[in-house]
């Protein structure tokens, strides 16, 4: 008898002791160190059951997490907070000064944990962003940053150049737009452009809805993929067993599977008409991340390597973009002196600025772009104020190891909270206002309040260390290119007066993006 239920009680036995036992002597080991959880534990739920309430009471404005630690530890929250995501205990990390060790003097030890990667596998498959720092994925790293090399990105910088051209023609015929998703749909044409070329920036795939298809295009395909793949976190099943990430059996989840596919279809054709040239040509034609890829000894024979790098570029450089342009264009209207000191700068350096589209874009170039200071601040301060990845992905350390204090497990779960450490009040005067000078060395700004230095990873949009953002530079060119090509002859101005004092918050990670309309007004041909 006990031998038929042996199975069955070793299964209960190893839930009991990894869902209970398990985590329950891990925050003992934490909360000894002084780690505070404050949304508590109950077996099986982790920290869900507060989190939940809370969302359902409070209606966080952004990343939950992020309000919840504000909601129960205040605005300037301790180094770590502990969290049980599920079964997962978690630590995030609040301030920058583990940051030094994680980025910079134990950096080596520092890696990606499982947990990000498994829940958006699925879209996203094995590619950088998630991957172990193994030696494929240096490999990989360096494989596609010289897709991203000087002479290539000027290449991908024209490409920006016109796409913006025509999406203001657009814009000024409309007059009154949703800047969020306008802009969102800019930065989609371009990055696939930069991805696929200029022929594929706009492509439409099947789309699966509640049961219905209809077409729709693929860079919102791939985006509504993203977000449904971390929303699956939310769901029962998944919360109580993580061990199912990699089965995709709900209806929500086949819909998921079914367009995941339909956008992996368009780049497989995609790549099998690119080879199909080469054979007719003997040579690749484009400077497309996707042609210099099937150029490269690493990449060229493999499809789902090759497919898994395109998404993940897509996917890491549309929105992320896109929100940082339209953040700044929400805080360029609600701060019109810094609007002003903009619009001077950028007269001062382009002869065109405020003329003929055909004759700024010529003017428009790599070194040019180099000398616009107050712009590159704007940018930072967007980034800063507002960053529109607001946490990391789950990260580890590799080896047991002291930070700030407290001796992090190896493997241990670990988010960075970006945002917060965006706004800690010891380290950025004024923490809430909008202040591009901040960054300007001569100015008062670019001090603590305590009139010190900040620390170095005190600003960290882009993280930091080995796993740095690769696109970062990528991202600086756009902004830098793209911005003055909107704000030339133009200013944008909210249609809402309610959001020049409180604009919605915006970030990449949001599930539901807000509606901020605005309106184009012309102004003088010198501005
Ligand atoms: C303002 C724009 C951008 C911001 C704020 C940003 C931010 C970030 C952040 C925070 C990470 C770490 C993500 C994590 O926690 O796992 C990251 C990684 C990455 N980003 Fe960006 N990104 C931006 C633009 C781009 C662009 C345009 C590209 C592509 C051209 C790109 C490609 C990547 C890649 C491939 C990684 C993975 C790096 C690795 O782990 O080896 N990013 N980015």
């Amino acid at each position: 008898m006990i031998i038929i239920y042996l199975p069955l009680i070793l299964l209960i036995a190893y839930f009991v002791w990894d869902r209970y036992i398990r985590v329950k002597l891990r925050i003992n080991y934490y909360e000894k160190q002084g780690i505070q959880f404050p949304g508590g534990f109950v077996p099986f739920f982790g920290s869900y059951p507060k989190l939940i309430k809370f969302i359902e009471e409070h209606k966080p404005k952004q990343y939950p997490i992020i309000d919840f630690i504000n909601h129960t530890q205040g605005s300037n929250p301790p180094t770590y907070t502990g969290m049980l995501i599920a079964r997962q205990l978690c630590l995030i990390i609040n301030r920058h000064e583990p940051l030094q060790d994680l980025f910079i003097t134990k950096n080596k030890y520092f890696d990606k944990h499982p947990n990000t990667g498994q829940l958006v596998g699925k879209t996203l498959g094995d590619s950088t962003l998630f991957q172990k720092s193994n030696e494929l994925w240096a490999k990989k790293r360096k494989s596609i940053s010289s897709s991203l090399y000087k002479q290539k990105l000027v290449q991908m910088v024209e490409t920006m150049k016109d796409i913006a051209c025509e999406t203001m023609a657009e814009w000024e015929k409309q007059g009154e737009l949703d800047i969020v998703a306008e802009t969102a749909n800019m930065m989609m044409k371009n990055i696939l452009a930069c991805v696929f070329g200029r022929q594929n920036e706009n492509p439409q795939v099947q789309y699966k809805e509640n049961g219905e298809i209809k077409q729709v295009k693929l860079g919102q395909s791939i985006q509504s993929n993203i977000g449904k793949g971390i929303e699956r976190e939310f769901q029962l099943h998944l919360t109580l067993f993580p061990e199912l990430y990699h089965f995709y059996f709900t209806k929500q989840d086949k819909e998921l599977v079914f367009n995941v596919d339909q956008g992996k279809d368009y780049i497989k054709a995609l790549i099998k008409s690119k080879r199909e040239q080469f054979a007719r040509t003997g040579k690749y034609e484009g400077d497309d991340l996707l042609t210099i890829l099937l150029q490269d000894e690493l990449f060229q024979n493999d499809d789902s390597m090759l497919i898994d790098e395109c998404l993940t570029f897509f996917a890491a450089g549309a929105q992320t973009t896109a929100v940082s342009i339209t953040n700044f264009l929400c805080y360029m209207a609600q701060n019109q002196q810094q609007e002003e000191k903009l619009r001077n700068e950028l007269k001062s350096i382009l002869k065109f600025f405020g003329k003929e589209n055909k004759d700024l874009i010529n003017e428009l170039n790599m070194e040019i772009i180099e000398d616009f200071n107050y712009l590159k601040y704007c940018f930072y301060e967007s980034l800063r104020i507002e960053p529109p990845i607001v946490v990391s992905s789950s990260c580890q350390v590799n080896e047991d190891m002291e930070m700030s204090g407290v001796t992090i497990k190896k493997d241990e779960m670990l988010l960075i909270n970006i945002h917060q450490i965006h706004h800690n009040s010891d380290q950025w005067v004024e923490n809430e206002q909008y202040i591009p000078e901040r960054f300007d060395p001569s100015s008062k700004y670019y001090l603590t309040p305590a009139g010190t230095p900040r620390h170095p990873t005190s600003f960290i949009p882009f993280i930091g260390g080995k796993r740095v953002c690769l696109g970062k530079t990528f991202a600086e060119y756009a902004f830098k290119t793209i911005v003055p090509i909107m704000m030339s002859g133009r200013r944008f101005r909210f249609t809402n007066d309610e959001h020049l004092t409180s604009k919605p918050h915006y970030d990449a990670l949001m599930f539901k993006k807000p509606e901020i309309r605005m309106r184009l007004e012309k102004i003088s041909k010198s501005y």
